[in-house]
């Protein structure tokens, strides 16, 4: 038995994969949840603690005979995150997330300094945003000097997995050009964004590695503490969306990956640089050597859970109320806000629930209209897309939202885009093994990740969706509807 191991640090949980790549089949999975601290001022972190305790508990529940015949891992993490180190490997705070909404003052201040957005965007190819890494470490500068003086590594979550497993500290394009200290048009560090934040960065910044190296090797310490062998590859890994983009395939230009995960993503690869950050279009790079741009909302599982718990339902009712009501959800609409928001770029946004009257007001609407706000909120992307001359011929679609055929119909009609599933569940960490076996290969031989993917990404042709005309006018004029909302509140945010 031949295989590659892949690792998906996500919001909620860690997952680990193992993938026969010979039968492609995964032949076998563990998970690790992870718990999430949450406070009322956009407070959204992490620890250092719980993500070593997920290596240990996925690991420990992997089989040793199956482990043992691993040649190569590839890590996918949640973007962004601000993993800060001291000397000693020790973390000096906590880690602040993707999600976390309390840098709208460092967002300012960094912005300003540079010149203003377009100023901003002219350096990074991105907006400053309250998610990305660059206002995190000067969050850290301003509320904690002590930990900040302290300061000697900089990674996002991924790299600090790839650093535990080899001891080496890089980090590979696709993740550094979400930390808005990047220029990604360039592909390399911005001296300009770097020395507003402190003189100091630039000299504790990684180097950066191509995706198809190594992150290293295995050390001995971590082959001991997993039970995996020493001395293997670890390649470069990459940002969640970018290894998602590896494990459907978004590789080449042609359709797009859209993830409904805590937050909502879609994207398409460009073997140019190109970005539409105005229109909620980021300008990241892949992690497969080219640009990925890229939507991400913040509240896309996030919407549906808050209903699912405002009713007290498990996911099989919350599937069932929802298909109670008609497509449209007799004109309720959510607003779905409620961890802020970041496309729309506002930070300080508040969750809604609108359209109701004496009618319509039911949980079955309340709950429809939670999975249709969801990829609403998605659909001015793919307008933005088809502006910069993508033509998608369908939408991969991954991520826990895309386990319920409800939402995958909802999708392909809002989108008015076939909606395509992976067979291949997990799609993140099976970018990770895929990328682990580009690098493998590349030790004995070019090899070209597109048809590597092509070899090993197959479709679950049962899960597709394609859009219904019917359906797709009700929605035409429900997303009207939910863009006007969204620009009437927007101000009160602001
Ligand atoms: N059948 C389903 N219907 C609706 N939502 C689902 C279904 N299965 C999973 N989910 C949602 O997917 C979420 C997990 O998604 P996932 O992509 O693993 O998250 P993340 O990567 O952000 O940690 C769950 O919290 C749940 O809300
Ligand atoms: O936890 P997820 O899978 O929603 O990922 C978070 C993303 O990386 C944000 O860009």
């Amino acid at each position: 038995m031949k295989t590659v191991a892949g690792i998906d640090l996500g919001t909620q949980s860690m997952k680990v994969v193992i993938y026969d790549y010979e039968k492609k089949e995964i032949i076998e999975t563990a998970s690790c949840p992870m718990e999430l601290i949450s406070e009322s001022d956009g407070t959204r972190e992490q620890t250092t603690e719980w993500f070593d305790k997920g290596l240990e508990v996925c690991f420990g529940k992997l089989s040793d005979e199956n482990k043992k015949t691993i040649e190569a891992i590839g890590i996918s993490g949640q973007q962004h995150g601000f993993v800060p180190l001291g000397a000693d490997g020790k973390a000096l705070y906590n880690i602040k997330l993707w999600c976390d909404t309390s840098t709208v003052e460092e967002c300012k201040i960094i912005t300003d300094a540079a010149g203003g957005e377009e100023a901003v965007i002219n350096a990074l190819g991105n907006l400053m945003l309250t998610g990305f890494t660059a206002p995190k470490i000067l969050w850290l500068k301003r509320n904690k000097p002590e930990a900040f003086s302290k300061l000697k590594y900089i990674m996002l979550p991924h790299d600090y997995l790839n650093w535990k497993l080899t001891g080496d500290y890089v980090m590979e394009y696709g993740d550094a050009s979400g930390t808005a200290l990047f220029d990604s048009k360039n592909r390399k560090w911005s001296e300009k964004i770097c020395n507003i934040i402190d003189p100091k960065l630039l000299g504790l910044l990684p180097k950066l590695i191509e995706p198809s190296a190594p992150a290293g090797k295995v050390n001995e310490e971590a082959a001991k503490a997993y039970g995996i062998p020493v001395g293997i590859p670890v390649s470069a890994g990459g940002g969640d969306n970018m290894m998602g983009a590896v494990g459907t395939g978004t590789v080449v230009d042609g359709f797009l990956t859209m993830s409904m995960g805590t937050s909502g993503t879609l994207y398409g690869y460009s073997d140019k640089p190109i970005a539409d950050p105005a229109n909620g279009l980021s300008g990241f790079c892949s992690s497969t050597g080219g640009w990925l741009p890229l939507l991400c909302t913040m509240n896309c599982t996030v919407a549906t859970e808050f209903v699912r718990n405002l009713f007290q339902m498990d996911i099989k009712q919350l599937n069932e109320e929802a298909s109670k009501s008609p497509c449209g959800s007799e004109g309720v609409l959510v607003i779905p806000f409620f961890n802020g928001e970041r496309t729309p770029n506002l930070p300080n946004g508040r969750a809604s629930i609108t359209g109701l009257t004496s009618a319509n007001t039911n949980r079955a609407n309340i709950t429809r209209a939670s999975f249709e706000s969801a990829v609403f909120a998605m659909r001015g992307g793919l307008d933005a897309f088809r502006k910069l001359g993508f033509q998608p011929k369908e939408i991969r679609l991954i991520g826990g939202g895309s386990k319920s055929p409800l939402w995958r119909q909802i999708a392909a009609d809002v989108m008015n885009v076939p909606i395509r599933v992976p067979l291949l569940d997990e799609a993140a960490a099976l970018g990770g093994a895929i990328q682990g076996l580009w690098c493998l290969k590349n030790q004995s031989g070019k090899c070209d990740i597109s048809e590597l993917c092509k070899e090993h990404i197959k479709l679950d042709e049962s899960k597709s969706a394609n859009p219904i005309a019917e359906n797709v006018a009700i929605y035409d004029k429900a997303y009207e509807e939910y863009c006007k909302v969204v620009k009437t509140l927007s101000p009160l945010y602001a």
